[in-house]
């Protein structure tokens, strides 16, 4: 890393030291993406701490049912801290049946919005507004949705960077670590790269892995050269896309078994059956689809949040522009490479699984840029976060940097997020119509 970008993220880690007095593992991590790093921390030190429609520890608490829905322990007892720290009511630590009603009736939209967004009706958002004395304002709501939304995101985060201790296969009894693993911060914050993960696994393979390297270059050259000549009709876009969302829904990620869900995390969650459908287990296909274009963020979505909680919808704003637009113009080791159409073809595969289309976008590219490997790492790591594997995080990518697939979680975590928000507040619109 360069001199000046090395002070820019020490600068940034001091700051936000001083200010939080700490320094966690998901920061530090992110902090190889410094400029990334930046508008995430604005965003969240925003919705947690500044002027905002909801109390401090209602933030808190909000945070702790989301990250439970995930079972993600790390970002629990992070806010279980900060919960009582901001004068929180310690009974409420005990589980959903302490707490509030009002709080309580989030559950659903909890629910469906970490796991089937698409579900998500204007009717579900009136219930939460007009049920007498324990109503939510608008603007509380939102406020309420978009924490949801960044603790969802950020428990995909945190496992899909390995920094929750992985599942250990001898623990059968669903006992979990709650100490953070130090696969992320020693390695990924020093960027190790394939010959040192490599020294676990067997030397077979680099070549092969190389080779699929220069094979996935090769691609993305001609899918950029290409672009001109083929238009394909309306309808094979369509096609495509209906295909590749199919296809997706059959992708298996992980164990199926039940999990079982230690107490420390089933107090605050109702229905921990549910989760993102299992349609490869059900043999059903349908997710309806979200045509983006009626419903986009930057047109409709941005500014309802930014209205009914006001500066939010900004640094989101800025936040998905960032990642969107991030890159160092490298694929593992080679420099100076356009790497667009992958990372587009990351973004849009994750949107893809929530059903949301692209019109002008042709999804035949998801298929020849994303391998197999990969689609289950991202399938897994977006849809159910608590089964990555160290093992998924490995087998894809192999020649790349840890810091790359840190750039791959940082995609795949605002690629959900957006993808809940504009569920939620389409509903949200539909509601005010
Ligand atoms: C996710 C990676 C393929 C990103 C790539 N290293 C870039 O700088 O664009």
């Amino acid at each position: 890393m360069q001199a000046n970008g090395l002070d820019e993220r020490t600068n940034l880690l001091v700051e936000e030291y001083s200010t939080s007095g700490r320094l966690d593992n998901i920061t530090q991590v992110m902090s190889i993406h410094t400029q990334y790093l930046e508008s995430f921390l604005r965003s969240q030190f925003y919705m947690l701490r500044m002027d905002g429609p909801l109390p401090l520890p209602y933030r808190h608490y909000i945070a702790i049912m989301a990250a439970a829905r995930h079972q993600c322990s790390y970002l629990i007892n992070m806010h279980v801290d900060e919960f009582l720290k901001t004068g929180g009511i310690a009974e409420w630590l005990n589980g959903l049946e302490y707490i509030p009603q009002r709080l309580k009736n989030l559950n659903e939209i909890n629910k469906l919005l970490a796991h089937r967004p698409w579900l998500i009706t204007k009717e579900h958002i009136q219930k939460l507004v007009k049920t007498g004395e324990n109503n939510w304002s608008l603007p509380e709501l939102v406020h309420a949705v978009v924490l949801l939304a960044h603790y969802h995101a950020l428990a995909s985060f945190v496992f899909g960077s390995g920094i929750n201790p992985e599942r250990d296969p001898d623990t059968s009894n669903g006992v979990r670590l709650i100490a953070v693993n130090n696969f992320c911060v020693c390695d990924l914050a020093n960027d190790n790269n394939i010959e040192n993960a490599s020294l676990t696994s067997s030397n077979f393979g680099i070549a092969d892995s190389l080779s699929e390297l220069e094979a996935l270059m090769e691609r993305m050259k001609r899918l950029q050269e290409d672009k001109e000549d083929e238009e394909a009709s309306q309808e094979e876009m369509a096609t495509r896309f209906e295909k590749e969302k199919k296809e997706s829904l059959l992708v298996i990620s992980g164990a199926f078994d039940d999990e079982i869900v230690s107490t420390d995390v089933s107090r605050y969650i109702e229905d921990p059956g549910f989760g993102y459908k299992d349609f490869a287990r059900r043999g059903e296909d349908h997710l309806p689809t979200f045509r983006a274009q009626d419903y986009t963020w930057e047109n409709h979505g941005f500014s309802l949040v930014n209205r009914l909680y006001s500066d939010i919808g900004h640094l989101l704003d800025e936040k998905f522009r960032m990642v969107y637009n991030l890159t160092y113009n490298t694929m593992a080791t080679h420099e100076d490479v356009d790497t667009t159409t992958l990372r587009r073809a990351l973004f849009n595969y994750v949107h893809c699984m929530y059903g949301i289309r692209y019109d002008d976008y042709d999804y035949g590219e998801v298929n020849q840029l994303l391998e197999r490997s990969l689609k289950v790492y991202i399938k897994t790591v977006t849809c159910y976060p608590e089964r990555t594997t160290k093992r998924m995080y490995d087998s894809y990518w192999r020649q790349f940097k840890h810091s790359e697939k840190v750039h791959v979680n940082l995609l795949l975590m605002e690629a959900r997020m957006q993808a809940e928000l504009l569920y939620a507040l389409r509903a949200i619109t539909r509601h005010l119509t």
